[in-house]
């Protein structure tokens, strides 16, 4: 029988979205029905099972999934000893505390003896207790942010990203207990085969990760300023430089990460570059 991957993903919800799309990206077709919670692939041996992200961890963790696309929230609430193989970039996030918008805040004292709401209890009581602070932690599932306004606690830790929820509910954030990203993960044994496949999915995500933060970017330059402008652009190797029609004046072209483009356009405009084109890369193979 052939030997296939298996990959636990979340069946619907905020991680769901973006590890579709990037399996995808990499070339992973899968043949998805509606309510269907296992789905194979025609074009790769994978095998995905449509999880709740709580029970991602686990599913790794007994191997019953090889690997697994979770929050880094998650995976620290469950504290299941998992591999990090790669940090995707998606589902950025933060785990903070909130109290109610009048209150003052008098530094983290202000939770003494205060009654907390939230949907992950072991990181925010490994937290009280690093920092000395007795409260009392209440759990609930979610809708966390409605609790202080209904008389449920007096503050609440959840997932901030935007903070447009907090602001809603009136609360305000007063301290990042932890940065949360989505994470591929895997358990501790994979056979060596299953391990060939992972690597061979790795190298596609990295090339399409890579592909989607760099731009490839075109200028026309006048040629006493070909020089100047070269310095400035990183490029794969190098920059390449060809010959416009009109004399006087070259195309250069160049790949660049999108955040590094923003930094340096000003300088590209002042040193005479025209023309610019930013294009998107599909696959970038490095
Ligand atoms: N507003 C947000 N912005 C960015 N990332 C988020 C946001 N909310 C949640 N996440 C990340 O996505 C993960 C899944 O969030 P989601 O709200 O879909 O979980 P859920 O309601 O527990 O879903 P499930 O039904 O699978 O249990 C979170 O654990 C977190 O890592
Ligand atoms: O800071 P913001 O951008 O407002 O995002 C934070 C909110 O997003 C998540 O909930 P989600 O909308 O996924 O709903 P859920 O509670 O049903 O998971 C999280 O639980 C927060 O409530
Ligand atoms: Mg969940």
């Amino acid at each position: 029988m052939e030997t296939k991957l298996r990959i636990a993903l979340q069946k619907k919800g905020r991680l769901n979205e973006d590890s579709m799309k990037l399996l995808k990206e990499a070339g992973i077709k899968f043949n998805v029905g509606s309510g269907k919670l296992v789905a194979s692939s025609p074009n790769f041996p994978i095998e995905v099972l449509f999880l709740r992200d709580d029970d991602i961890p686990q599913t790794v963790a007994d191997d019953v999934a090889d690997i697994g696309i979770v929050g880094e929230n998650e995976m620290a609430e469950k504290g299941f000893d998992l591999n990090i193989v790669k940090r995707l970039g998606f589902s950025k996030c933060r785990l903070s505390l909130a109290i109610p918008k009048a209150d003052e805040y008098t530094g983290l004292d202000y939770f003494k003896d205060k009654k907390v709401a939230t949907s992950y209890p072991v990181i925010l009581e490994k937290f009280f207790k690093e920092q000395n602070i007795n409260a009392e932690i209440h759990e609930i599932a979610g809708s966390v942010e409605i609790a202080p306004g209904i008389g449920l606690a007096d503050a609440i830790f959840d997932i901030v990203s935007s903070g447009s929820t907090l602001v809603a509910n009136r609360l305000k954030e007063v301290k990042v207990v932890m940065k949360s990203e989505a994470l591929l993960v895997s358990g501790s044994g994979l056979s060596a085969e299953k391990q060939a496949l992972l690597d061979e999915m790795l190298f596609r995500i990295n090339s399409v990760m890579a592909a989607n933060s760099n731009k490839y970017i075109l200028m026309n330059v006048p040629n006493d300023k070909v020089e100047e402008i070269v310095k400035i652009l990183p490029g794969m190797k190098s920059p390449t430089v060809l010959p416009l029609a009109e004399k006087g004046w070259s195309s250069v072209h160049s790949v660049i990460q999108e955040k590094k483009f923003w930094e340096i356009i000003g300088q590209l405009k002042a040193l005479g570059a025209e023309g610019l084109l930013v294009v998107p890369i599909e696959k970038m193979i490095l």
